[in-house]
């Protein structure tokens, strides 16, 4: 036997290539041994295991290759399919001849080692013997078997069913297919196998035997125990153990008798055995897996019960959810016949909607009927109507036809009409033609003209440019001018007032009083006051040409102007005082016109309200105040009152009733009332509380005897003594602040007695103030001061060296109008008067010592004449009252209309 040493077998029957043997077995050398013993496979010498394995694995090649070895012991051909049929034909062949195989799971699932190994010790083993042997006697030979003709099959079964039982772990599935395939074979050959089996049990029981007769020892098995064995059948009965002493003692024998080679042979099968000895003991283990697989088995067996008992459940649940389809479908195919029914009802409603319809038809039918027979009679009358309107439209058209000939007619006539008319355009444009000519011929002169004036015209812009530049730089001198215009009307103003100083004239200033409270419903005569000093007097209650009078004064003041307006018109005036000017300023002017308001002012409390008066001294302690660093001033204060021609010491300690002298003559110190007492003051306090006093003494005498005030004058005096204190020189100022008495007339019829004396002495007083002032303007020599004490008591500021302003109070109202235009008059004559340029008492000390000495002389002297006049008086008096009476008369020229007959008439 050719199967090298080395070579192994594992535990479970294959060739082990991990002791070697795999590599022994040359891929190359088995392709070589397989191209020489079957050359049509033309085996590519460097083919690799997969190609092999690729010519091997239908089995076809490995039946050839044991046909050439071995020929009949595969059966060839046959209906079955190669593959895996084949290859188990050569795998039971070569386990006939007891050789290593590989199973037929290595070839199929790539496995090459083990099937190179089988193919090795095929090669190495028919190298060997030569293939000299057939099989059959090689199995004969190995089991030392009677030379007996086996057929093929039963050899094949034998051999299979020993190595199977052997090792069934490797066999597995192989065996069980061929245990049934073999199943017909065994019952054909079971005669042979029912010796076979018995002489195995003989041998086997007879080996036993011995066994036990020898304690165990297979070494004295000799070959008649072997044969006896055999004979009786006793294979069958004998143990595995028993049967393999037997193959040692075979095999030692063997080994005794043969030569080496036959020794190499005992070793492989002693090998052999050891190896079987081992598969049994796997075997054991392996029907112990088997069991356990079968337990495995078995769970999921009851698993799978479980879960088909489940599913049998499931169909339950199936069966009953097709019950409730069932029953779904019931209720649907309930459904359905309600909605057949339904259908049917519908079916039924629709039958009677037809027969409805149909009776509806009936109706409408009907209907047509009737309307057919009414369209017809509506259609006979619209012929009728047709014919008549065709009657009409051809009568209409008669009419057309008509007018369309008027209208040719006319037109005929138009066309003349325009023709002529044409004719006459035409010969219009002509003239027009002509006339564009001529317009055209003027049109180019004009241009010519227009170019020329072009001209003209730029050289005006340039010199309108030049004059324009020197109007601009006028301009600018203008405005110059204007920004300086007010302080240069201030200025002219000053200097039209220093013209008028010094031309001496009395000023006259016009203050029309308001109407009183209660008064508004009356009407005024003041028609208008203009800016410069005009005022126009009307009487609404006489319109007529002459019902308009015209005066032009100073200054007039309308009903709205202030207190302080009206005082700073003034003011210049008192100023001049302190510089040594005599001032008089008195208010003239009918009862009620408001001299007391414009002199005094209605509440002397209010300093708003104050007059001329208090504003005068007031303003006069001020500068005085101011200058006093250079000037000394002293004030004193004088205030009498003339009523029936007395005068009288309003501030006098005594009362207001002592009467006083006058001097006669003018006095250079301006003291007119000697007798007065002469109050010095520093300050407007004093000024008010002596005024006050003054007011009140005069108010007591209005108690008295029956509003006084209004038929007295009223004079303060105010003497203002300044003396320059570098040079020593004096200055004497003397301010007249006079408020007469009423101005009006008195009926004669309406007063007596007192009233009447009065008014006697009010005409008389003022009477002598107009002819003082008519003398004056006269520049007459004599000037007649003395014929009343108002005159004499102003003297002073009357007589050309004073300065002189009288204010003209008017009443607005109509029933005052004469009394208004007498007072203008008066007012107008007094403005005309040039009294000559004031002069200032301005003396040295000799002149002034002289002066008073003068003075005291005069006075003396007009102490005397004044005794004298009192005496004439007493004595006129005495000679009766009767004959003063009738010596009244009127004078119309005068402000104050009754004067004596001794009095100068007014100019
Ligand atoms: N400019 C004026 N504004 C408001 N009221 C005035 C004005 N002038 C005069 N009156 C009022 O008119 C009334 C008469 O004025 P006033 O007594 O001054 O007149 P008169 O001329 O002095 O009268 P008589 O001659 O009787 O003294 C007074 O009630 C006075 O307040």
């Amino acid at each position: 036997m050719g199967v090298s040493p080395e070579r192994s077998l594992s535990e479970n029957g294959r060739y082990d290539s991990s002791n070697g043997a795999h590599a022994d077995v040359n891929i190359q050398s088995v392709i070589e041994w397989l191209n020489r013993l079957l050359p049509h496979l033309n085996l590519p010498s460097d083919a690799s295991e997969e190609k092999l394995r690729a010519y091997l694995i239908d089995g076809t090649v490995l039946c050839d290759i044991l046909d050439k070895l071995c020929p009949g012991l595969v059966e060839m051909g046959g209906n079955s399919e190669p593959g895996p049929e084949n290859i188990r034909k050569f795998l039971a062949a070569m386990d006939e001849m007891a050789l290593p195989r590989f199973v037929l799971a290595d070839i199929q699932e790539g496995y090459m080692e083990p099937v190179l190994q089988c193919l090795g010790t095929l090669k190495t083993h028919f190298e060997f013997t030569g293939g000299k042997e057939s099989i059959h006697e090689h199995l004969r030979r190995r089991w030392n078997l009677p030379k007996v003709e086996f057929s093929e099959g039963i050899t094949s079964s034998l051999v299979y069913t020993a190595t199977c039982d052997e090792n069934p772990a490797i066999y597995g599935d192989e065996r069980r297919q061929n245990s049934f395939e073999n199943k017909d074979r065994s019952i054909l050959d079971d005669s042979f196998s029912s010796e076979s089996a018995a002489l195995a049990h003989d041998a086997g029981h007879k080996l036993s035997e011995m066994s036990q007769q020898k304690q165990g020892s297979y070494a004295d098995l000799s070959d008649s125990n072997i044969l006896e064995l055999m004979n009786s059948n006793g294979f069958d009965n004998a143990s595995t153990r028993t049967l393999f002493s037997l193959v040692n003692r075979i095999l030692e024998e063997n080994i005794e008798r043969k030569n080496g080679h036959v020794h190499h042979m005992a070793h492989i099968v002693k090998k052999a055995v050891q190896v079987i000895e081992h598969r049994v003991s796997t075997q054991a283990v392996n029907l112990k897996d088997l069991n356990n697989l079968h337990e495995v088995h078995l769970g999921k067996c009851h698993s799978r019960i479980k879960v088909l008992e489940t599913l049998a459940a499931g169909t339950t649940e199936e069966i009953q959810v097709l019950l409730s389809q069932l029953q779904q479908i019931k209720i649907e195919k309930n459904k359905i016949e309600e909605k057949k029914t339904l259908e049917e009802q519908e079916l039924l409603r629709i039958k009677q909607e037809k027969i409805h319809s149909d009776i509806e038809n009936s109706t409408l039918k009907h209907e047509l009927e009737i309307t057919k027979t009414a369209h017809e009679e509506h259609c006979l009358l619209l012929q009728m109507q047709a014919e008549e309107t065709k009657v009409q439209l051809e009568k209409k058209l008669k009419e057309f036809d008509f007018f369309l000939t008027e209208s040719k007619k006319r037109v005929k006539e138009l066309e003349s009409f325009s023709e002529s008319k044409y004719q006459r355009w035409k010969s219009k444009e002509g003239t027009y033609r002509s006339f564009i000519d001529h317009q055209s011929r003027a049109l180019q002169e004009l241009r010519g003209a227009s170019d020329s004036l072009k001209h003209e015209i730029l050289k005006t812009k340039r010199s309108y440019a030049e004059e324009f530049n020197f109007l601009g730089v006028k301009l600018k001198g203008l405005v110059d001018a204007a920004a300086n215009y007010h302080s240069v009307l201030a200025e002219n103003r000053r200097l039209y007032n220093e013209v008028q100083d010094l031309k001496g004239n009395i000023r006259v200033y016009c203050r029309i009083r308001p109407f009183l409270p209660g008064q508004s419903k009356k009407r005024t005569t003041v028609e208008y006051i203009g800016e410069n000093g005009e005022l126009v007097i009307s009487n609404p209650s006489k319109p007529g040409k002459d019902s308009h009078r015209l005066f032009k004064f100073n200054k007039v003041f309308a009903p709205a102007a202030t207190q302080e307006e009206v005082f700073l018109d003034t003011q210049p005036l008192i100023r001049s005082v302190l510089d040594g000017y005599n001032v008089c300023i008195f208010a003239y002017g009918q009862t009620g016109s408001g001299k007391t308001f414009t002199m005094s002012g209605p509440n002397i409390s209010s300093k708003e309200d104050w007059g001329v008066n208090y504003r005068a001294l007031n303003d006069l302690f001020q500068i005085s105040q101011h200058r006093k660093s250079s000037i000394s001033y002293e004030v004193g204060v004088q205030m009498v009152e003339i009523y029936n021609e007395q005068v009288r010491d309003l501030l006098s300690s005594d009362g207001p009733h002592k009467r006083l002298g006058i001097w006669s003559t003018t006095q250079p110190n301006g003291l007119a009332v000697p007798d007065a007492s002469m109050h010095a003051v520093t300050s407007t306090a004093d000024v008010l509380e002596l005024m006050n006093i003054g007011l009140m003494n005069r108010a007591v005498g209005a108690t008295v005897l029956n509003e006084r005030s209004s038929r007295s004058h009223s004079v303060l005096t105010v003497h203002v003594h300044g003396m320059d204190l570098k040079t020593s020189a004096v200055l004497r100022g003397n301010l007249h602040l006079v408020d007469l008495a009423g101005s009006e007339r008195v009926d004669r019829s309406e007063v007596i007695g007192e009233r009447l004396r009065e008014a006697q002495h009010i005409n008389k007083s003022l009477s002598a103030l107009g002819d003082v002032i008519f003398s004056l303007s006269q520049k007459s020599q004599h000037v007649p001061f003395r014929n009343s004490k108002l005159t004499q008591v102003l003297q002073s500021s009357l007589g050309g060296q004073a300065k002189t302003l009288m204010f003209v109070q008017l009443n607005p109202d109509v029933d005052s109008y004469s009394e208004t235009i007498s007072t203008l008059k008066f007012a107008e004559r007094v403005s005309g008067i040039e009294l000559g340029a004031a002069k200032i008492n301005n003396e040295g000390r000799n002149i002034r010592e002289l002066m008073e000495q003068v003075a005291f002389l005069k006075d003396t002297v007009s102490r005397k004449d004044e005794v004298i006049e009192r005496l004439q008086q007493l004595k006129v008096n005495a000679n009766g009252v009767k004959c003063g009476m009738n010596s009244l008369r009127y004078d119309s020229s005068s402000p104050r209309r009754y004067s004596n007959g001794t009095a100068r008439h007014s100019p």
